[in-house]
């Protein structure tokens, strides 16, 4: 019929290109009869796909009550075990990387090793007479302060380390290792990380979500995932010298130190690349390209380099010992309070396996190894068997200082739970970024930040009350609570005591401001270095987390 045909003209054309749509098309001499039935077949169809759509979105839920995805954020200040309960999860759950990673740790933990050294010399500077009251057992942020009080350094001196000149001496070589390492772990463009400096866009995106001081807004670090969240960085503490200052510097250009006098020295930290740089970057001697073993794929024979430094370590190891041992040392350091063994990164008591020329760190070692965070680090892993297998786990470690707070926020989203640590034993302590603030105030007006945002109102929130192991032994050696904390009263200094106090005071606040009444909060008392313990409240702790989460989906 030409009329029909006249009526399709543009539809004919265009299926010429689309034969699906050619083929889908009602005939051109279509009846009203066979109009009738083909649109009622069209609806039974239509009617049929829609039950498959269905069908499909339930199986889909199916699969997502069975195998829920789970982001957790670690949050907590700095230095209070975040990286370290991260570091927990691979060796629980991706234990041959973790294994892999062994050796790169190396380079950390010998910067550890010798910066504790240098915190001891420092310490026994002959113009090192006095500490800094706030400074007191902190390793990161205790500073040496020049007062001789009119007497010459030789006269303090000789009532203090008679060795110390040795010492000093003979521990030179250190001064260019320190310098070393840091250059291996700091990646060659470093300046850049050095300055991660504050540039803007996320500023406006984020600012509304923070309600208080301590999570000021985001600010975009020099470099970003591809997702717009800041880069993983990593921070190595360092402290730099400022001869006849007192002053807080905060150049990385003017290394190394020396020994050799009495400035009051703060800390200072370099930036080093994202994790897979700084591993990378410390090749054991790239000269030599040290092959992998056969048996475990692990680099072996960096030995053989002279270049590498395990030389110079095991050339000053017996110094390092008898500094560390010597009765006079230890006298020294009790009286400025510096307890270097609470200090993290500490490796004192293991000078001659540690520098040992085939020394490979222990997993104990690495979940030792201090390296300070910037910027987001993350990690995922799946679990392969028990109740919660193939659930795909997401976990964000974030830098803790103040400055790297800002970080956090955007990871907030679309988080299901968080992990946040406090640690107690910091309460006669203070803040490396400001030696003002004393650490457990820090982390409790933090915990209050994140426990009133109302973002993760229904966000399962576990506490770690950390470094417990901190706080029995500085509690067995005297130190009193009330003098740091004057709310604690004459109660008993014992760590059951204290214990049950912290746990109260944090259990209160969550109490007070957590805008979600409903949200139940699980604390736990850890040291997340032991391992056999951590791993179990690890366990626990993922169950809470995928039965909170579960229960937030409305699938239970
Ligand atoms: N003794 C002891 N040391 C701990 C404990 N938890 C962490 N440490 C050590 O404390 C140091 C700091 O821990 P990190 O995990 O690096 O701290 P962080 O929270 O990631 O710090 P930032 O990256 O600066 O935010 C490391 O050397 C750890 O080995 C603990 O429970 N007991
Ligand atoms: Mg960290």
């Amino acid at each position: 019929m030409p009329k029909a045909k006249l009526e399709h003209p543009p539809a004919r054309r265009r299926t010429l290109s689309d034969p699906l749509a050619a083929a889908l098309l009602p005939p051109l001499d279509e009846s009203p009869v066979e109009r009738e039935t083909r649109l009622k077949r069209e609806i039974d169809a239509k009617k049929v796909s829609d039950s498959i759509d269905e069908m499909l979105r339930q199986e889909r839920n199916e699969r997502k009550k069975s195998k829920p995805e789970v982001n957790v954020l670690l949050l907590g200040q700095s230095e209070s075990g975040k990286s370290t309960t991260l570091k927990q999860f691979q060796l629980l759950h991706s234990p041959s990387a973790f294994s892999a990673e062994r050796i790169a740790w190396r380079a950390v933990i010998y910067l550890n090793l010798v910066r504790s050294i240098r915190r001891i010399l420092e310490a026994l500077t002959p113009e090192a007479d006095t500490l800094d009251d706030h400074d007191d057992g902190d390793f990161e942020t205790a500073s040496v302060i020049i007062s001789s009080n009119g007497r010459p350094p030789s006269a303090i001196l000789g009532g203090r380390v008679s060795n110390y000149e040795t010492y000093r001496h003979r521990l030179e070589p250190l001064v260019d290792l320190e310098e070393r390492l840091i250059r291996l772990l700091a990646a060659p463009d470093e300046d850049e990380a050095t300055h991660l400096g504050p540039s803007r866009p996320m500023w406006e995106q984020y600012a509304a979500l923070y309600n208080n001081e301590n999570l000021a807004p985001p600010i975009r670090s020099a470099s970003t995932t591809h997702n717009g969240r800041p880069a993983p960085t990593i921070m190595i503490p360092q402290k730099r010298q400022t001869p006849n200052s007192g002053n807080v510097r905060s150049s990385s250009v003017t290394y190394p130190p020396t020994y050799t006098n009495g400035a009051s020295f703060k800390g200072k930290e370099i930036a080093v690349h994202t994790s897979t740089n700084w591993k990378k970057a410390f090749q054991l001697g790239s000269k030599s390209k040290s092959p992998k073993s056969a048996h475990t794929g692990e680099i072996e024979g960096w030995w053989e380099d002279p270049d590498d430094p395990v030389h110079t370590l095991n050339a000053c190891a017996q110094t390092m010992q008898e500094l560390w041992r010597d009765p006079q040392v230890r006298t020294c350091l009790d009286e400025k309070r510096l307890r270097l063994e609470e200090s993290s990164g500490f490796y004192l008591d293991e000078i001659p396996r540690i520098t040992a020329k085939k020394y490979i760190p222990t997993d104990a070692d690495v979940l030792k190894a201090r390296l300070k965070t910037m910027g987001v680090v993350e990690h995922t892993f799946s679990i392969s068997s028990g109740t919660n297998r193939g659930v795909q786990w997401r976990i964000y470690d974030v830098g803790g200082a103040r400055n790297q707070r800002q970080a956090w926020a955007p990871y907030f989203e679309d988080v299901n739970a968080i992990i946040f640590l406090a640690p107690i034993s910091a309460f006669d302590q203070v803040l490396s970024e400001d030696p003002r603030v004393n650490r457990l105030e820090d982390s409790l007006l933090l915990w209050k930040s994140v426990v009133s945002n109302k973002l993760l109102s229904n966000v399962n929130i576990v506490l770690f009350l950390n470094k417990c192991d901190l706080l029995q032994a500085k509690l067995e050696a005297g130190v009193r609570l009330n003098h740091h904390m004057i709310s604690y009263g004459d109660r008993p200094n014992d760590y059951d005591s204290v214990s049950k106090y912290f746990r109260n005071k944090f259990g209160v606040i969550h109490q007070s401001y957590t805008p979600n009444k409903e949200r139940e909060l699980y604390i736990h008392f850890t040291s997340v270095t032991d391992t056999r313990r951590t791993h179990t409240i690890i366990s626990t702790v993922r169950d809470i987390i995928i039965k909170g989460n579960l229960r937030n989906m409305r699938l239970v």
